[in-house]
């Protein structure tokens, strides 16, 4: 397809849709707006967008597809100051934003305007922000759930869905209520819990330092995500307010439950809790894109003098394992740091461990 697509919020997400977009249509242009400049002009260096709009509304004038790619707060306001003068008449209006329900009803004044809005969010993403992070390849195989509401013209979808397919995702249409329910359950409220873990070993480091320096890999796979974006999930928290209660009062009662059980040693519905569990668990349906991490990372710890990371990379490099980011995230009293390399693919990263282990005696472990 030909046309102007306007990417408003360069980040992870915004970047990576642009990618998806230039890839399946190479004549489209990009114009990219970021309230953040810098990012802004990373995304124009990165070449992830075409061109930078001089504001908001000048990119919307030239707009046939917007993709608001902002946190939902934000996409909200947008929506709701956004005016028909300053659109093609023709123009599609989508977001990509975690909650639906507010989104979709600022984006009602739109309609009423005679403008097509068709609310978006593709499922898959990551803990880490920025448009430095951005990839073509997040999406694929990932579920996109579109929420076009009545009166949304089933072309206007189709042509949508077309503007979207370098994203090679999975679309499913929901209500928004539909959404917000199924996105509180198995998205929202796991990163509260993740946030929560986090919160209580930190309080328990006060009591004794070992607790982080032994947290392995379950506290390491269950608080992955709790390195989040923060004002992204608080505008997420704010928004889909009603489900997280919900969830909030149903959690505590399985919790008490759980403690009782605990409390009287039953262990034979001890053993039935976690074996029920494993069962739902392991029958999830196959993996799809959005439950892979899309960023393959290692951790190594090692020792804190200099010229370690060249060591490191250098091994990397003989091997021509590529590294796609690289970056020291703790020192450890002072002897022991903990450097986290980044890989495009698992099989990149699995070479890279064995690299390492090969030349060195440094503990390694994927996140
Ligand atoms: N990160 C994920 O895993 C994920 C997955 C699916 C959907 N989402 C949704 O995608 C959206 C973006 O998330 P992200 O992970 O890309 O965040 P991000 O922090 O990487 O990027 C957000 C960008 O929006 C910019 N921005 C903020 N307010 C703005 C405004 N008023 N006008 C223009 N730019 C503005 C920021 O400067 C930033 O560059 C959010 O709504 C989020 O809920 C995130
Ligand atoms: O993989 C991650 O880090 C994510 O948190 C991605 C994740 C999620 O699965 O909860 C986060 C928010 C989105 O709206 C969609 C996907």
């Amino acid at each position: 397809m030909e046309g102007n697509v306007f990417v408003v919020g360069l980040g992870l997400i915004g970047g990576s849709m642009a990618l998806a977009i230039k890839k399946a249509h190479p004549n489209a242009v990009i114009i990219g707006y970021d309230v953040n400049e810098k990012e802004m002009k990373l995304a124009r260096t990165l070449k992830v967008i075409d061109e930078m709009a001089s504001s908001l509304e000048q990119g919307m004038r030239q707009a046939d597809l917007v993709i608001l790619a902002t946190p939902v707060m934000q996409t909200e306001r947008i929506l709701a100051e956004m005016r028909a003068d300053v659109l093609k008449k023709n123009v599609i209006i989508t977001d990509v934003g975690s909650t639906k329900q507010r989104i979709v009803k600022h984006a009602e004044q739109l309609r009423k305007q005679g403008i097509t809005f068709i609310g978006g969010h593709p499922m898959a993403g990551s803990h880490k922000s920025g448009v430095a992070a951005a990839r073509a390849h997040l999406f694929e195989n990932a579920f996109y759930v579109l929420t076009p509401t009545n009166g949304v013209a089933a072309e206007d979808v189709e042509r949508l869905k077309e503007w979207l397919k370098g994203t090679k995702a999975q679309f499913v249409v929901l209500s928004p209520k539909e959404h917000d329910r199924i996105t509180g359950v198995i998205s929202h409220f796991p990163h509260i819990i993740a946030a929560s873990l986090v919160h209580q070993a930190e309080r328990y480091e006060k009591e004794n330092p070992l607790v982080s320096r032994l947290a392995a890999g379950g506290f390491r796979d269950i608080t992955r995500i709790a390195s989040s974006n923060p004002e992204m999930w608080r505008d997420i928290f704010i928004h889909n307010k009603e489900e997280l209660l919900a969830l909030f009062d149903s959690w505590i009662l399985e919790m008490q439950k759980l403690r009782s059980i605990v409390e009287e040693e039953n262990s034979e519905a001890i053993y039935r809790y976690f074996l029920q569990a494993k069962q739902f668990r392991d029958g999830l349906p196959a993996r799809t894109k959005g439950a892979i991490p899309s960023f393959y990372d290692l951790y190594v710890d090692v020792p804190d003098y200099p010229g370690v990371i060249s060591e490191i990379t250098g091994y990397l490099a003989k091997e021509q394992i590529s590294i796609t980011n690289i970056r020291i995230i703790e020192t450890r009293e002072e002897i022991y740091g903990v450097l986290r390399l980044s890989f495009q693919s698992e099989e990149d990263r699995a070479k890279a461990k064995a690299c390492i282990q090969k030349h060195t005696n440094y503990d390694t472990y994927e996140g």
